[in-house]
């Protein structure tokens, strides 16, 4: 080490300016995430694009960490199409524990206010939080009817549905084959995906139409 190094790693100056800069890098690095380009999601380091994106799919930042060797992504579609395919290349057990990871609706981590932040802000949205008590004991006995049958929890696209549709749908769709069901909460978690993504990476495909 010469000494100009050996006096810039030292010197307490040196060291206020580098962490003035780190402060400022993570800044507009936070600034810019809130809708952030597909340049900008490329250029992101690993850690960045986990800590960002690592719960498009509820509590499966392992998918966010896989795809993100697959930069870079040519637009918002390609981005979402990866995430899918390694979802869709899971075995159905695998495909279950992803299903498994989400919260029951309007179930005790709502009340228990345990939710992920996107969750809460999807489950209120479609007014999970303000079931009727009568409305409130029918979701649950559903709920738990629904994964007596098949061991994993009820799921469906709350930013797309209301109460009403909610409950028709978790009364309809526990009459499904295994099979039939575990392929239609696969595509549910999908559109939570898309959803999620579109609120942090600019999905210029969107504006287009
Ligand atoms: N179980 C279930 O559908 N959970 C969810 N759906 C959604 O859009 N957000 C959720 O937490």
């Amino acid at each position: 080490m010469n000494s100009t190094c050996v006096q810039e790693v030292i010197s307490p100056c040196c060291l206020v300016r580098r962490s003035i800069n780190t402060v400022v890098q993570l800044l507009k690095r936070v600034l810019a995430h809130k809708n952030m380009d597909m340049a900008t999601v490329n250029a992101l380091p690993y850690e960045d694009f986990v800590n960002l994106l690592g719960n498009v799919v509820e509590k499966c930042p392992i998918i966010t960490a896989a795809v993100w060797s697959g930069r870079p992504f040519l637009n918002f579609a390609a981005l979402e199409a990866a995430i899918s395919e390694f979802i869709d290349a899971l075995p159905e057990s695998g495909k279950e524990g992803v299903l498994r990871c989400h919260p029951d609706l309007a179930g005790r981590d709502l009340r228990g206010g345990t939710l992920t932040r996107e969750s809460r802000e999807e489950q209120t949205g479609a007014g999970m939080d303000a079931l009727t008590s009568a409305e409130a004991s029918r979701v649950t006995r559903l709920n738990e009817e629904y994964k007596e049958r098949f061991g994993f929890p009820f799921i469906i696209c709350a930013r797309l549905s209301d109460k009403a549709t909610v409950l028709r749908q978790l009364s309809e769709r526990r009459r499904n084959e295994r099979a039939v069901e575990r392929a239609r909460a696969v595509e549910e978690v999908k559109k939570i995906c898309r959803l999620r993504l579109q609120a942090l990476v600019r999905d210029d495909a969107q504006n287009k139409l």
